[in-house]
């Protein structure tokens, strides 16, 4: 993880800014446990500036509930981060917009963290383009999901896994896929829901989740037509489904119509993959809100 030191003053000027707008991120997408993310294009906008003293002016998802001081999930990531590049500020100055819903399983802890680092990056590195593996790597620490993470940091679709360390690799996704991604008012926390998985699984499902999730690689890249087989899975799902029973019925009745649905990340929400053009015909369901989305690019930095 070798990226400091760039020879600079430690100490930030006050007043220096950056603003950062992260997407939200789809994990497992079916058979790819803990493998798979895709970035969606529902994205929280944040502006970290140096300052004398620590503030907090956050408006939209959960400006009531997170914390107002260090605890602050962003702020925690973005201070690791500036001395891990062997940078100092006084205080920091959050102003946040937030759109992605929590405890949804659209990976807005993710995304917080990757805004925070990808801030802190942008405050120590001014006009450097971020390093997405030393940022998978820095951020990994606070959330070992690296499927959330790195779609956040990437954009797009990509492959997390485990060498050494953190890894991340982007996947090609075909120009006609989209996504349609259907909220609840029900809440899971991400640590309850792995708590619902068994500590070992039949040979046989992990043959199959195997052979789908190879199958999703081509899927998305050339062949749409097949993300219904490629999004099917037995590892996880079938586990979560009691925690969460209105999504696991949607994701049964969506599949029933073609749709390549399954629970996004730990859920509740349901996410639905297909070619643009097919996926107009996802119908509303009862008790979810219904939204298109678009696949999302990278983290941006941009100074303020
Ligand atoms: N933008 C944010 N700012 C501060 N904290 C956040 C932000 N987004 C998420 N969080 C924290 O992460 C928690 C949700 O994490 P988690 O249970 O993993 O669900 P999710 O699937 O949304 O990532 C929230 O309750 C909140 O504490
Ligand atoms: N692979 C993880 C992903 C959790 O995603 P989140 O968006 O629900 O935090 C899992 O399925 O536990």
């Amino acid at each position: 993880m070798s990226v400091p030191p760039n020879g600079r003053s430690p100490v930030l000027p006050v007043g220096r800014a950056v603003t950062v707008d992260v997407a939200a991120s789809s994990a497992n997408l079916g058979p790819g446990f803990d493998a798979f993310g895709l970035a969606l294009d529902w994205r929280d906008e944040m502006t970290l500036t140096v300052a004398d003293e620590s503030s907090f002016d956050l408006t939209g998802v959960g400006a009531d509930t997170v914390p107002r001081n260090d605890d602050h999930l962003v702020v925690r990531a973005a201070r690791t981060t500036l001395a891990a590049l062997g940078a100092e500020v006084p205080g920091l100055a959050l102003r946040a917009h937030n759109t992605i819903p929590h405890g949804s399983g659209l990976g807005s802890s993710a995304a917080a963290i990757v805004a925070g680092a990808a801030a802190a990056w942008g405050l120590a590195r001014p006009g450097e383009d971020p390093d997405p593996e030393w940022l998978l790597q820095q951020t990994f620490a606070y959330e070992g999901h690296g499927d959330n993470l790195a779609a956040s940091i990437r954009g797009g679709a990509v492959l997390a896994w485990n060498g050494e360390g953190p890894r991340s690799a982007a996947l090609e996704v075909h120009p006609e896929v989209a996504a349609v991604a259907y909220t609840t008012e029900l809440s899971v926390a991400t640590k309850s829901a792995r708590g619902a998985l068994p500590g070992t699984v039949p040979h046989g499902d992990a043959t199959m989740n195997l052979g789908r999730a190879a199958l999703l690689v081509h899927a998305l890249a050339r062949r749409p037509d097949l993300l219904l087989d490629a999004t099917h899975d037995v590892l996880h799902q079938p586990y979560r489904a009691e925690m969460m029973p209105d999504s696991w019925n949607l994701v049964q009745e969506l599949r029933t119509r073609g749709l390549a649905a399954f629970i996004s990340g730990a859920g509740p929400t349901v996410v639905a993959l297909g070619e643009r053009d097919a996926l107009v015909d996802a119908p509303e369901a009862a008790g979810f809100t219904r939204h298109a989305l678009e696949i999302a690019g990278e983290a941006r930095v941009v100074s303020a």
